[in-house]
């Protein structure tokens, strides 16, 4: 496993940093698309309050409009018993509520706010108790009053939205004024009428937080309070556009909400785009891209997998063919090819190279008299010799029974004979092989030497050298080092 990290380890890496990208970058868009949807809420309830807006600046110039044609001592202390005028000012109300859609009624009020004439409705001379009566100080000249009136509240029985225009002395005496009826029904009707997609929302909410109307139409909670945490937006604690995540108090659905005051008059309209609908298009992206992404990461993996099982599989048989089972070093083929590369490289670039044959002494002794096992594990020890006593340049190789080369690139002679020399030593020196009867088998290779000359014209020759020196050596006693040159 480790071996796989570290050979496909930048791979991964790479696909862990495509993997991170696509996150950082999936959740970079996921907050650009909240953030957009943020403003469109606002903007939309910015639009929304902007016609609410309209609706009520229309009905304050009408009430503007009727207030300078009242006559302040006649039409503000008008009594029932005054016909004439009575029905001059209900011909101007009258007249004035056609203009404007969405007003059930325009009432004037006396000086004790009681209804001197309406333009429909049979309420003369009863009191509308609104917060501006009583005798509270109001402003001086003309001021303009909202307030939401609950059926409850309402002499009518029916729920509306007071629109009072009414005049103050210098002092904020209240002198009287005229109120328009504003149905919210309409209001209702004409929110509904606006387009939404599937589980948005829109409401309008009055200074005290009461609601006004909302899509979908909820006919229970209209009039009552908002609760949080749209109540939190109350007129009062609210200047600019506001937006918010929240699940709504209403359904529990999660919003993308904008929260704006309508200008000049004391609304607020309220616009919640559904959550999952805008991210909707995001997500599906983004599972595509992941289930991507995660397939080719899959896909990666099994083939990054395979390779390497093949690589390994290739490496195994390499091994296989170029290492001797028992000794684990060069078998004779594969010595055979270093050496026949290494005599092309010497004889192209007149380099010295030399080669050393290594036979066991009277290993047929140590056979016969411990057996082929321990023969074999004479054989494994001196192999073991011959690998940790090389030079690093040097490549050691078992050409068959008892018999071993070394190959020395880059050595004339007097070196040859040098390391030979010092391999002989390492192995009689040796401390041999133990068995089990703690009887310790110790052994002695003769060793032949050879070095590249002019008449060498294959490794092969060279090779026959060495051997004739090795046979010189056996011959000579065994132990010892012979040279061919
Ligand atoms: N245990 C074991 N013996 C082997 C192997 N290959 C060859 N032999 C034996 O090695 C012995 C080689 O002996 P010889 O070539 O006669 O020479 P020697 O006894 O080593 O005598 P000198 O070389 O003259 O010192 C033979 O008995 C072979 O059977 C092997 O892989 N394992």
């Amino acid at each position: 496993m480790s071996k796989f990290l570290s050979d496909y380890g930048a791979l991964l890496l790479l696909l862990s940093i495509v993997g991170t990208w696509l996150t950082v970058d999936f959740y970079q868009e996921r907050e650009q698309i909240i953030e957009e949807s943020k403003k469109l809420a606002i903007n939309k309830s910015q639009l929304v309050g902007s016609s609410v807006g309209e609706l009520f600046l229309v009905t304050d110039y009408v009430l503007r409009d009727i207030i300078g044609r009242l006559d302040v001592v006649k039409d503000l202390q008008l009594t029932s018993k005054d016909n004439e005028r009575n029905i001059h000012l209900t011909a101007i109300l009258s007249e004035k509520l056609e203009t404007v859609t969405g007003l059930r009624d325009f009432a004037v009020l006396d000086r004790d706010c009681r209804i001197v004439a309406t333009a429909k409705s049979p309420f003369i001379g009863v009191n509308t108790g609104q917060h501006f009566c009583g005798g509270v100080k109001v402003s001086p000249g003309q001021s303009t009053h909202i307030k939401y009136l609950s059926a409850d509240q309402s002499i009518s029985g029916r729920s509306a939205v007071l629109m009072s225009r009414i005049l103050g002395t210098a002092d904020g005496i209240f002198l009287g004024g005229v109120v328009a009826v504003v149905d919210l029904a309409l209001a209702q009707k004409w929110i509904e009428a606006i387009h939404t997609e599937a589980n948005d929302v829109l409401a309008i909410m009055d200074a005290d937080g009461l609601l006004l109307a909302n899509k979908p139409a909820q006919p229970d909670a209209i009039g009552k309070p908002v609760p949080v945490p749209m109540a939190q937006f109350f007129y009062s604690r609210i200047n600019d556009p506001t937006s918010f995540i929240n699940n709504s108090p209403y359904d529990g659905r999660r919003r993308i909400t904008g929260v704006s005051k309508v200008e000049r008059f004391p609304f607020i309209t309220i616009v919640g785009f559904d959550y999952d609908r805008v991210l909707k298009a995001w997500r599906y992206r983004m599972w595509q891209f992941a289930t991507g992404f995660l397939l080719l990461c899959i896909f990666a993996v099994i083939a990054l997998r395979s390779h390497h099982e093949a690589l390994c599989q290739r490496e195994r048989m390499r091994k296989l063919a170029t290492t001797d089972a028992l000794t684990n070093i060069a078998n004779r083929r594969h010595i055979m090819d270093i050496g026949n590369r290494e005599f092309t490289r010497a004889r192209r670039y007149t380099h010295s190279l030399s080669v050393l044959m290594l036979d066991i002494d009277k290993f047929k002794f140590i056979n016969d008299r411990w057996g082929h096992p321990v023969g074999d594990r004479v054989i494994k020890e001196l192999a073991n010799l011959l690998t940790i006593t090389a030079r690093d340049q040097d490549v050691s190789g078992r050409l068959g029974g008892e018999e071993f080369t070394v190959i020395l690139p880059h050595t004339d002679t007097s070196g040859a004979k040098i390391i030979a020399e010092r391999l002989r030593v390492v192995v009689a020196e040796a401390q041999g092989v133990n068995l089990d009867d703690n009887t310790i088998v110790r052994f002695t290779a003769s060793i032949g030497v050879a070095t590249l000359n002019v008449e060498d014209t294959s490794f092969d020759m060279l090779l026959q050298r060495a051997d004739r020196a090795l046979y010189k050596a056996k011959e000579n006693g065994r132990n010892r080092v012979e040279s061919d040159n």
